[in-house]
């Protein structure tokens, strides 16, 4: 479920109105996604030939000051060639636009479609695709700080307690120290750039071997790029609940990356480090959502086991989990 305002049809066509696009032929929401409202919206086109757009409206979570960054970070990547969508400006030209109190955008849509269990070429593709992404995001004229990071995570897991934490699983509580841990250690002079800390597989679109989109920037803020690279690491190399490593595919993501940026020494040190500190990211916000939620929810909750097993993983396995195939 992921539409979670009614956009009659009065509505929608009211908004397109004040778009370049042609008239509004249909709107069907879209059931993907649990943080914004989307719509598949298919109009005349601009040119009468027909046009599909993804239609966005923020719920929650996302301030309506930081959109210009957002949005704006989706143009830039675009124009520098990265597969990534553009923003459709209204006719005055702005990002996006309130209905009521609620901000929308029209996104270009991309063709292409999530995958859940990535292949050695898929993996090498999106490796790829992240490091163009780095190096084009380099001259991007807005920064944004990343509220989620390894101190949040730590507060994050304090703030939910030991008592509520091993309401969800016993081992859980541990996570406090090791947050801590990992906190005090953290390198903070690895090279920078505005990364999208989010990119799980869900949010790639993909044609085949080809990474055709990356998508949902709203967690976009300037980090390490090495530690991008871990989150997406983390992400996409185990099945199982986060209970088996896929080394091949580790291996071609690491390897993409470097085919367009090759990693410096210090970065590659830090990977087994910045890895379990980009799994505590998401065992928190999981975590935290976890006991917000109740379980009878439309949203399924998402475990936050999946990516304590994970850090386990690379506490365990060091600079194993990055080692280049002889
Ligand atoms: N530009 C696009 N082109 C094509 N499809 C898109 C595009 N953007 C989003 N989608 C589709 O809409 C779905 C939901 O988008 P998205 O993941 O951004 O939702 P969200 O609620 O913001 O995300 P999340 O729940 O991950 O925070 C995607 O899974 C994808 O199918
Ligand atoms: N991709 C995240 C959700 C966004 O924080 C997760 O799977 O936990």
């Amino acid at each position: 479920m992921a539409v979670y305002t009614h956009l009659g049809a009065e509505d929608l066509a009211q908004l397109i109105a004040h778009y370049e696009v042609g008239s509004l032929i249909s709107a069907k929401g879209i059931a993907e996604g649990v943080s914004n409202s989307n719509w598949l919206v298919e109009t005349s086109g601009p040119d009468g030939k027909g046009a599909r757009y993804i239609l966005t409206m923020y719920e929650r979570r996302i301030e309506t000051s930081d959109l210009p960054f957002f949005l704006g970070l989706l143009d830039h990547l675009a124009a520098k060639g990265c597969p990534v969508p553009r923003t459709i400006h209204d006719r005055s030209g702005a990002y996006y636009r309130m209905i009521g109190d609620k901000a929308v955008a029209l996104i270009e849509f991309l063709p292409g479609v999530s995958v859940d269990r990535p292949t050695v070429g898929q993996a090498r593709a999106v490796g790829r695709a992240l490091a163009q992404m780095h190096l084009a995001s380099q001259d991007f004229a807005m920064s944004r700080a990343n509220g989620l990071d390894i101190s949040m995570s730590h507060r994050t897991l304090e703030h939910c307690g030991e008592a509520a934490l091993s309401g969800i699983d016993s081992e859980l509580p541990t996570y406090i120290d090791r947050a801590a841990q990992l906190r005090d250690l953290w390198p903070v002079d690895l090279p920078r750039a505005i990364c999208h800390t989010d990119l799980f597989p869900d949010n790639v679109l993909m044609l085949g071997d080809r990474v055709s989109a990356l998508i949902d920037f709203y967690f976009a803020a300037e980090d390490s790029m090495a530690y991008d690279l871990a989150v997406t690491h983390a992400s996409w190399c185990f099945e199982d609940g986060g209970h088996r490593y896929l080394p091949d595919v580790g291996q071609a993501l690491v390897a993409g990356y470097e085919e367009t940026r090759p990693l410096e020494p210090s970065e590659r040190e830090q990977l087994p480090l910045l890895a379990q500190g980009a799994c505590l990211r998401f065992v928190a916000s999981r975590a935290e959502d976890w006991l917000n939620t109740p379980a009878d929810a439309l949203v399924t909750r998402k475990d936050p086991m999946d990516f304590a097993r994970r850090l386990q993983f690379y506490a365990d396995a060091g600079s194993g989990a990055f080692e280049r195939p002889r």
